[in-house]
């Protein structure tokens, strides 16, 4: 660790780090004769305590062969092997970039004069990418070797080098229910699993990942979604709402239980986090109630790339600026398999509700330019267009009603290949979930002891950066502001180590120029 913490709120032993934490806020009372808002700060003291030792960490994939799994291998294999690679313009090497994690920092302070930053990575104990073995499931047989050659996302040179090493990782038979995909999607399917009950389904999958852990000698395994966008699974009361009654559906074989659900269900019975990458509903009210019952950590949904991130700081903006968009259009085209199976309709719909949702709460927080339940006309477009297989075109335009009737329109173009923005968040996805099960909480109250524990299984609330809809517990108001995401998630950290949290900008830097100013000026004179 390239720093410690002094202060006797911290303490570091060679296995744990434990800090204390007095977290203020404030809570509002309102009179109900005035109407007036009484505002009253309150702090509330924590505990954390961090577990130093990294364990050996394996990640199943499910939809290990299609181009964001095929390409995560990759990018694992060519970063361990330290692949360099010649491109029509020059020399590659092999790299995280994209990843949060291991492409970005964190400000310690000021030392003198120096700013000081330290990577993202060494705030606390975190597993090293190319240390992870990855393994999975496709309901395509195909060996990685020429999935990657049938993605198309990667450069020749770098293809013909991996391709080796790729041809040894074949993906493990899946569980595959055609009623939930686009039906193009049927010629893939040539690696299902044999079994017609969804109990014995869950229980291979169960095996699947107690073999691979035993055969690689870890110590943990995380399961994430990667497979393709399934359709919303219609909750049923007596299915999908609590924990017994979804085993006792499943033990029934109900149909309308979705194969990323029964991943979910069988990573929670073997104690394995459940990352669901895509859209869908997978982790229906049972499927959390088992969770909190395993205490495993379950999260989701569908990774924040491109195209929403940019809704996501854009619209901020916008509306803390007190501007007032009234018309957002989200338009892409790409011609991957996800494209292809995007094109039907219900499927289709899984991807528009995330896409669409993600800017939900600014305008739910600016009550001075919206009324309750107001929003701009918000249109979400994706066309599937074979040429331009990975490299996604993504056309955005926001309309926005400025001061004194005037109007404000943004056209934004924005190219890029899908899977190289999606795979470094799946790895910090993976390498964060990891790192939170090492951290435990408690909270000290009236003078006692606090009860240490885990945190609630419902990790989107601290993962919303990398998630386009982060699945909040009930009562947990949605934050989908970039900024404040990446924000929380720092926060939580620098708590976990005895260190400060950060304002969005350094209030104390600020004072200090403040203060610094009115000193310079009592020394001038006219
Ligand atoms: N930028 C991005 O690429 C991005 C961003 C956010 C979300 N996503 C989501 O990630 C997922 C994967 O994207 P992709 O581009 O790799 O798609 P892809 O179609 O190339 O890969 C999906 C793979 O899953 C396999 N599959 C389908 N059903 C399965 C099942 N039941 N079990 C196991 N495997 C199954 C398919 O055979 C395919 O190989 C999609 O749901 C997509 O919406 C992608
Ligand atoms: O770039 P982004 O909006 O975060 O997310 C992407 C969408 O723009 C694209 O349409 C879809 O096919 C990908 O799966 C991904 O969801």
């Amino acid at each position: 660790m390239s720093f410690t913490v002094e202060g006797s709120h911290v303490q570091e032993t060679e296995d744990l780090i434990s800090s204390s934490f007095a977290s203020h806020g404030t809570s509002v009372e309102k009179d109900a004769t005035t109407g007036k808002y009484t505002v009253k700060p309150y702090t509330r003291e924590f505990i954390f305590q961090t577990e130093k030792k990294i364990p050996k960490v394996g990640v199943m994939l499910v939809g290990l062969g299609g181009n964001n799994g095929s390409s995560f291998a990759g990018m694992i294999i060519a970063n361990k092997l330290k692949i360099k690679w010649n491109t029509k313009q020059k020399e590659m090497q092999a790299n995280f970039i994209g990843s949060l994690t291991q492409a970005t920092s964190i400000r310690l302070g000021k030392c003198g004069d120096e700013e000081v930053y330290i990577p993202f990575k060494e705030i606390l104990p975190m597993v090293e990418p190319t240390d992870l073995v990855v393994s999975g499931w496709d309901i395509n047989s195909m060996p990685l070797g020429d999935a990657m050659r049938r993605a198309q996302v990667f450069d020749y040179d770098l293809q013909q080098q991996l391709y080796p090493h790729m041809q040894k990782i074949v993906p493990l038979p899946s569980v595959f229910d055609p009623s939930y995909v686009a039906a193009n999607q049927g010629d893939r399917a040539n690696n299902v699993l044999a079994l017609p009950k969804k109990e014995d389904q869950v229980n291979k999958l169960r095996q699947d990942m107690r073999e691979f852990k035993e055969k690689n000698g870890l110590e943990k395994v995380i399961v994430l979604w990667t497979a393709n966008t399934e359709r919303f699974s219609v909750e049923q009361d007596g299915v999908h709402d609590t924990a017994k009654n979804l085993m006792e559906a499943i033990r029934r074989n109900e149909s309308e239980i979705s194969p990323s659900t029964l991943f979910a269900i069988a990573c929670i019975l073997e104690g394995n986090p459940f990352i669901n990458g895509s859209p869908q509903n997978a982790l229906v009210p049972g499927v959390v109630e088992l969770a909190q019952i395993h205490k495993t950590f379950i999260t989701g949904a569908d990774f924040k790339t491109g195209q929403t991130k940019i809704k996501s700081v854009l619209t901020d903006f916008l509306v803390s600026s007190g501007l007032k968009p009234r018309s957002i259009v989200s338009y892409n085209h790409l011609g991957n398999n996800d494209g292809k199976n995007l094109s039907a309709a219900q499927v289709f719909e899984s991807k528009e509700r995330s896409k669409k949702h993600v800017v939900d709460d600014i305008f739910d927080g600016n009550p001075a330019l919206y009324e309750p339940g107001e929003q701009p006309d918000h249109c979400i477009v994706i066309k599937y267009v074979p040429y331009v297989q990975d490299s996604k075109r993504a056309m955005d335009e926001y309309i926005s009603e400025i001061c004194m009737g005037g109007v404000n329109t943004i056209v934004l173009h924005n190219t890029c290949e899908d899977t190289l923005l999606a795979i470094p968040v799946m790895l910090d996805l993976v390498v964060l979930t990891e790192l939170l099960t090492r951290i435990h909480m408690g909270e000290k109250t009236n003078g006692g002891e606090p009860e240490m524990h885990n945190f609630h299984p419902l990790i989107g609330c601290i993962l919303g950066f990398l998630l386009k809809a982060p699945q909040f517990p009930k009562g947990v108001p949605t934050v989908n502001s970039l900024f404040k995401q990446r924000l929380c998630l720092e926060n939580l950290f620098r708590a976990c180590r005895g260190m400060n949290t950060r304002t969005c900008m350094g209030l104390n830097k600020m004072f200090n120029a403040i203060i610094l100013g009115e000193q310079e000026a009592q020394t001038l004179t006219e």
